[in-house]
């Protein structure tokens, strides 16, 4: 039997302070880099809080990591500070609307996050209609507070536009009276306000906001303001900067480029090294993109996975025979499907049906879908394409199947 000293580790010899590195860690302002306008401009539109008065709704845009919950989350925490400084009260609510796609969960999530031990109002997590959790809903905030902002991210993940219907006009519905709501929705997808309904749209997108992504200097300098997360000595030189060339030639995405430095010490802790090598930015790399296409894919059905396996095929043929086109049209992807299904011994579903999820897999970001007017002859037709490296999807088909 080994003694415990030999059992546990009792010190970490890599980070000293790993919380920095986590995604949902909202840093300090001298470690937020190159966000002073946005900061500002977003901090402006939601001024009118401070008094007590109603913010601005906005939207936010830019693809992934380029720091949207961040600012949202940075200047609601110092509204609701400055705010309480003034005599006003003021709250901020975060949903996630990936995670919370329905009316009644955003609801519960916005309630739950805005009611106080104080109140003697119970939000249940479920059992009650939408309805009762919006007369809770309003009841705390007409009760509790002046203001409350509501960051909605990933607004287009809502299975529809109830609740922003309800947010932006619960003031003149007579159903609060005292308190304000001012919603900061974000999206990473610049069409999503298309899609809204006139009345929504023209109240929830007072302003927006466009956030660029990162360049290799951002990405550097994030990293570095976050380094003490490591034990002095611990990250090799080349480290950060290798992580941030490799993060900025995807689109300059800061979450990619904490995801890599953290695994990278996480490798160097599980292969016993007392530093971390440039050496495994590129391992590190590789298990960012298998984890983040694992999460996007995970309960996805059978079918859902042919299809995807499909287009992956086409891709790394094409990228085999240094072919031009990167993009397959339907009826391809569909034949290759077919013959998989074969290969499986399951039915093969219907071309509208494989049509349709390929939809979803463009929905979730994982391939993109181009509209070509093929002229008189030919017609219109889409092509597909994979948005990600087809060996990460081929590795996370092949690691996952059920
Ligand atoms: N300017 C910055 N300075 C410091 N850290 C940053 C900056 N921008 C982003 N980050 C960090 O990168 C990670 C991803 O950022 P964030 O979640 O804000 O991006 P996002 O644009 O909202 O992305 P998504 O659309 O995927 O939600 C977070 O951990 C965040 O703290």
């Amino acid at each position: 039997m080994s003694d415990s000293d030999d059992l546990f580790i009792l010190e970490d010899p890599i980070f000293v302070n790993k919380e920095l590195l986590e995604i949902s860690h909202l840093p300090e302002e001298d470690r937020i880099v190159g966000r002073d306008e946005e900061i500002k401009q977003l901090a402006n539109a939601v001024n009118p809080a401070i008094f007590g008065q109603s913010p601005s709704n906005v939207l936010l845009y830019g693809k992934t990591g380029t720091g949207k919950s961040l600012c949202a989350k940075y200047v609601s925490r110092q509204l609701v500070d400055t705010a309480a400084e003034e005599g006003i009260n003021a709250a901020y609510a975060y949903v996630d609307c990936a995670q919370d796609s329905t009316e009644t969960q955003s609801v519960q999530t916005i309630a739950d996050s805005v009611n106080t031990d104080e109140n003697d109002i119970y939000i249940p997590d479920k059992g009650i209609s939408t309805a009762t959790y919006y007369k809770r809903l309003w009841r705390i905030l007409d009760m509790r507070y002046d203001v409350v902002l509501i960051i909605l991210d990933e607004i287009d993940k809502l299975e529809d536009d109830d609740i922003l219907m309800q947010l932006s006009r619960a003031g003149e519905a007579g159903k609060i009276e005292d308190c304000k709501i001012g919603v900061i929705g974000i999206s990473n997808k610049i069409k999503y306000k298309d899609r809204m309904d006139e009345r929504v749209k023209s109240s929830l997108c007072e302003r927006e906001f466009v956030f660029p992504p990162y360049d290799a200097n951002q990405l550097n300098e994030i990293m570095s303001a976050r380094s003490d997360a490591f034990r002095e000595g611990v990250l090799e030189d080349g480290v950060i900067p290798r992580a941030a060339a490799l993060a900025a030639r995807e689109h300059g995405d800061a979450r990619k480029a904490i995801d890599i430095l953290r695994y990278a010490g996480e490798i160097a802790q599980s292969s016993d090294m007392k530093t971390v090598p440039e050496d495994f930015v590129v391992q590190a790399r590789e298990r960012a993109e298998t984890d983040r296409f694992r999460e996007l894919i995970s309960g996805s059905t059978p079918h859902s996975r042919y299809v995807l396996q499909a287009l992956t095929i086409l891709s790394v043929d094409n990228a085999d025979n240094n072919a031009e086109d990167i993009g397959f049209r339907t009826t391809r992807v569909y034949d290759v499907y077919e013959e998989i299904c074969r290969q499986e011994g399951s039915e093969s579903l219907s071309l509208r049906r494989v049509r349709d999820l390929l939809k979803e897999h463009a929905f979730l970001d994982i391939i993109e879908q181009t509209r070509h007017s093929g002229g008189s002859a030919e017609g219109s037709y889409t092509e597909h394409q994979l948005l990600e490296d087809p060996d990460v999807v081929q590795q996370v088909l092949e690691d996952t199947i059920s």
